[in-house]
This record gives C-alpha cells, structure tokens and sequence, in this order.
C-alpha cells in the first residue's frame, strides 16, 4: 500500500510564527527524504488574491464579499494542494479554512454559511494550533492590522460578537475544529 496524502494545516493569530514554523517543518520533512511544498494563505499573486488585497487595503471592507474571496483563493489552489500532498509528499498550509471560520465569525457572520464556502476542498490531517496571547501578537507588531483580522477591532466590538475576547473566541473555534479532523499522518 502507498504513502497516504498528508495536508498538515498551521494555524492562528496574526504574528503567531505560522510562516516560521512551516517553513522549518518543510525543511524538517525535506531532511528526512520526504517532499514537502509550503502554501501560503491568503495567496495575494492569484487573481483572487488581489481582488483580497483591495479589500484589505480599501475602506469599503466587506466581511462576506471578503470571505468569499477567501474560499474562492483556496479553491483556485485546490489542485495544487492536491497534487503537492500525492504520493508521499505533504503539504504544509500557512492558514486554510480554519481561519475562515474564525475570522467569518469573529466578523459576525454563521458558521453554517462560512462551511459552505469551503466544503469540497481537500481536507486536513493534522491541523497545529500556534496560540499566542493577543498583548504579545500586538507586542510583534503594534499596527497596522487589517480589518478582518481578530485583533483589529476593539475588545468591546469582539466581546458583542462573541461573548468573549478575539483570541478566547477564536482559540475555542479553532480546537473545536482541529479536534474534529482525524489524524491519519504517521
Ligand atoms: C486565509 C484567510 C485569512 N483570513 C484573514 C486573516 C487575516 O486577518 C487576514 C490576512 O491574512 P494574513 O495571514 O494576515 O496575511 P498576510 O500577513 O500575508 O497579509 O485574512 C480570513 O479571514 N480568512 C481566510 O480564509
């Protein structure tokens, strides 16, 4: 019998080390003889990608038109993560339908709509956690946050959504999530 697919997915906050630890976790895999590609999310060099850059970098922000760009940036890398998770290799993502999630509903939008978006998309094996606290991601970097970022709005704004601050909120979604999604990697 073959080697399974593996998709590993790294998520959390912003400044959390996401793109780090891929990184490294690439080059652990690579050490060890196995092919390991990084896909990074949001994906800003696909045509979907810029049309989420303008609305990051806009004043019109729109949660749902942004949350669907999101979605539609996994979909256009879908068969790339696919064929990068074949055969033995794995591929590690750098955010994925997770932060959707999140986010989604940090921005007041349901979780039922939010799934919607990404069901059909390749699924997860492992899914890692990086939790930081929030005066620490903001201690890495004091501004320039984007508006759909869990960190961005005030506290009081998160606390009507959610019940509960944005890292709080966001920590229990994203291990509801992960403890949902079956480990099959060795
Ligand atoms: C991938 C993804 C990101 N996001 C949010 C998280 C961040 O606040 C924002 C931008 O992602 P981020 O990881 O901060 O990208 P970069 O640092 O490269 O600009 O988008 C979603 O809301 N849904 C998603 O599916």
């Amino acid at each position: 019998m073959g080697i399974q697919a593996v998709i590993i997915v790294i998520e959390g906050c912003d400044q959390a080390g996401k793109q780090t630890q891929a990184g490294l976790l690439a080059g652990a895999l690579n050490r060890k003889g196995r092919k390991a590609r990084v896909f990074a999310f949001p994906d800003y060099t696909t045509p979907v990608g810029k049309m989420m850059k303008k609305q990051l970098e806009g004043r019109g922000f729109e949660p749902r038109v942004f949350h669907c760009l999101a979605a539609a940036n996994r979909w256009e890398k879908a068969g790339e993560i696919r064929a990068a998770s074949s055969g033995g290799s794995v591929a590690i993502l750098d955010r994925y339908r997770q932060s959707n999630m999140v986010y989604g509903v940090l921005n007041g939008l349901s979780r039922r709509w939010l799934a919607g978006l990404d069901a059909g998309l390749p699924r997860a094996d492992v899914v890692i956690l990086l939790d930081i606290k929030q005066k620490e991601a903001f201690r890495r970097k004091p501004s320039g946050r984007d508006p759909s970022s869990g960190t961005h709005h005030s506290p009081s704004r998160w606390q009507q959504n959610t019940g509960g601050p944005p890292r709080q909120a966001g920590g229990r979604l994203w291990t509801r999530r992960a403890q949902r999604t079956r480990c099959t990697a060795g």
